[in-house]
């Protein structure tokens, strides 16, 4: 079977596209799905893009959280359906409390873009199952509200529990607790992260300074883990 996989895009989207492309490159069929709709097309997986959507108005991601798919987004996501949240989508995650804590303001009040190293914390997710715990990655970071939060109860047990899938490493570049770049639920099928996997997928255009094996597609093998994921359970 090909994995069908989602991409919604909202009003302000910006990466929609690159995450189709993205999907395709993997092995998948992405699918287009709309923010105004209550249909996934029975879709195997789901996409929440990176981007401005309903321009960062309220607080990145509060107002999308509210869009009508999104009831179907939370339902999916509640049967095990992996949904994978890049920049604005994890934002919009957080805000539909799909994931725990919150997101703001880089510390130093500027958008950053930067190639990012970041180090896989948990490779038992849908999203990252073809990565090993401690591989090294490098994909593109750009935003400006990527400043993780949570209170200290929240922000131990997803330390605890595993529930940290990726931390930045070298620097941290917009003052997120504990170097928190990425989140997973309990059940592992929901991801989000603040860096943008979607921009390092084919050779010569992402950053080409990884220290691991997969310089410049780094970002691959959140695709690749996800189809496998969807592959294997249909099997
Ligand atoms: N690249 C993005 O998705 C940006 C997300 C959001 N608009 C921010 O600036 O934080």
């Amino acid at each position: 079977m090909t994995a069908r996989i989602g991409v919604i895009t909202f009003p302000g989207s910006l990466d929609d596209r690159d995450a189709q492309r993205a999907i395709r490159l993997a092995g998948g069929e992405p699918v287009a799905l709309w923010h105004g709709e209550h249909d996934l097309q029975g879709v195997d997986a789901l996409v929440l893009p990176g981007g401005f959507s309903y321009g960062d108005y309220l607080r990145a991601g509060a107002i999308a959280a509210f869009a009508p798919i999104m009831a179907e987004v939370k339902d999916a996501a509640a049967k095990g359906m992996p949904v994978l949240g890049i920049c604005n989508g994890f934002q919009m995650l957080v805000e539909a409390h799909l994931l725990p804590g919150g997101l703001i303001r880089n510390a130093h009040q500027q958008f950053i873009r930067r190639d990012q190293r970041l180090r896989v914390e948990n490779a038992s997710t849908a999203w990252t199952s073809d990565f090993t715990a401690g591989d090294e990655i490098v994909i593109p970071l750009k935003n400006a509200d990527g400043g993780y939060i949570a209170d200290a109860e929240t922000l131990a047990r997803v330390n605890g529990e595993g529930l940290v899938t990726f931390r930045y490493l070298g620097v941290n570049p917009n003052g997120s607790l504990d170097d928190i770049a990425g989140l997973t639920n309990e059940r592992g099928n929901v991801v989000g992260l603040m860096p943008h996997p979607e921009h390092a997928v084919e050779p010569g255009f992402g950053p080409g300074t990884s220290a691991a094996m997969r310089s410049g597609v780094d970002g691959l093998g959140f695709f690749t883990s996800a189809i496998a994921a969807v592959v294997g359970a249909a099997a």
